[in-house]
């Protein structure tokens, strides 16, 4: 059974339409991941699911029960706030235990699941405090609590680590991810930090302008992007972008001007483009490397205008204007301001989009 299904979901706000028809699905058990720009409406389908919207055409289910016209308490969804709500008079215990009360548990079955509540998220200690003294992420584990004693079919999470400072955001991360192995209950995170939904999701799905973009699997995301726009979402240092050129298409061949620098010679195309095309070529900073293993696109020497050492990592920035590239290395390789660089890329590692974004399959040249 799944665990909640979005049928041709209509949503407006006055006369600006925001979803025309949205599909989407959530897989019972699946951890789900909403990412998108601000204002795409992640928020908005969140507050759907939950009953706190109405959609104005469409059907919502939820463990296979159509609850649309049900109202948020009837829908068997937890919903945790990036502001947790917490009421600040109760203690740990009496937040904990709100929806049970409200629901008419009996005393010793609500006791014993707030116990067994505060067992799970490390608050055992604390159940006698109030929110005010507690830290971020102990308040956060009170909010997510009140979500989980319920046992919902359905979780659904509206950016919830975003008030916590770096540090607890990947402990906090964490720990969704082990509850989420443990309880294996259908949950939807919205989120706008791309390297959270990368690090949680079992699928993402890219939401534009009240659409969805793209959705699979994070590395399907990160590593075959269907359109520009979900190239550069994913990624950080940024995929490189470089202006592009079809200057000849002839059977198995394909040449691409490359800004003023270089040419490159691609297999087909998988969608037909005539010369004078303009294409952009996309390349994440880590598929660049200095020793070409087997055989791989030369690209034109770059100097290195400045770099940037992270530890680990180190991301250089190389050439300029419209052929600037940024190549993400290990942290122990020496780079010098100044110096000339000639990188390659192994051509199923370069990505092509037509002038609207759209992701134009190639394959690298038959003889390699
Ligand atoms: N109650 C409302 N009345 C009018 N417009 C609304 C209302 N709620 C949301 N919107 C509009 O719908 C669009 C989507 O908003 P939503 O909050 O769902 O986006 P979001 O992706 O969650 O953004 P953010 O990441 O900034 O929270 C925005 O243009 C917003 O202004």
């Amino acid at each position: 059974m799944p665990g909640a299904t979005l049928s041709r979901v209509g949503k407006s706000f006055g006369a600006a339409v925001l979803f025309d028809g949205l599909d989407l699905s959530v897989g019972d058990g699946e951890f789900v991941v909403l990412v998108g720009p601000s204002g795409c409406g992640k928020s908005t389908l969140l507050r759907l699911i939950a009953g706190l919207e109405r959609p104005d055409s469409g059907e919502i289910c939820i463990g296979g029960r159509r609850v649309d016209q049900l109202p948020p308490g009837e829908r068997s969804v937890a919903m945790v706030f990036q502001s947790y709500a917490l009421y600040p008079q109760m203690t740990v215990a009496q937040n904990i235990a709100f929806p049970l009360r409200m629901a008419g548990r009996p005393r010793p079955q609500l006791d014993e699941s707030v116990t067994r509540t505060c067992e799970l998220l490390g608050l055992a200690e604390l159940m006698n405090r109030r929110p005010a003294e507690l830290s971020g992420g102990q308040r956060q584990r009170v909010a997510i609590g009140r979500a989980i004693v319920r046992e919902p079919d359905l979780f659904l999470f509206d950016e919830p680590l975003s008030n916590l400072d770096a540090g607890l955001r990947a402990q906090m991360r964490r720990e969704f991810a082990e509850l989420h192995a443990r309880l294996g209950t259908s949950t939807i995170y919205v989120t706008h930090d791309q390297a959270e939904a990368m690090a949680l999701a079992d699928r993402i799905v890219l939401m534009r302008d009240g659409r969805i973009e793209q959705e699979g699997a994070p590395e399907d995301l990160y590593c075959r992007p269907a359109t520009l726009f979900a190239a550069e979402f994913f990624g950080q240092p940024p995929i490189n972008r470089l202006p592009g050129r079809i200057l000849r298409v002839s059977g198995s061949e394909t040449e691409i001007a490359v800004g003023d620098c270089e040419r490159i010679v691609l297999g087909a195309l998988g969608t037909p483009l005539a010369a004078g095309s303009e294409v952009t070529v996309a390349i994440r900073p880590e598929a660049l490397t200095v020793v070409p293993e087997g055989h791989m696109i030369a690209l034109a020497p770059r100097r290195v205008g400045f770099v940037e050492w992270f530890g680990g990592e180190r991301h250089a920035r190389l050439g300029t204007g419209d052929a600037a590239l940024v190549w993400r290395t290990a942290g122990d390789r020496a780079i010098k301001t100044g110096e000339s660089i000639p990188l390659h890329v192994a051509p199923e590692r370069l990505h092509l989009f037509d002038r609207d974004g759209k992701a134009i399959p190639c394959t690298p040249l038959p003889n390699l």
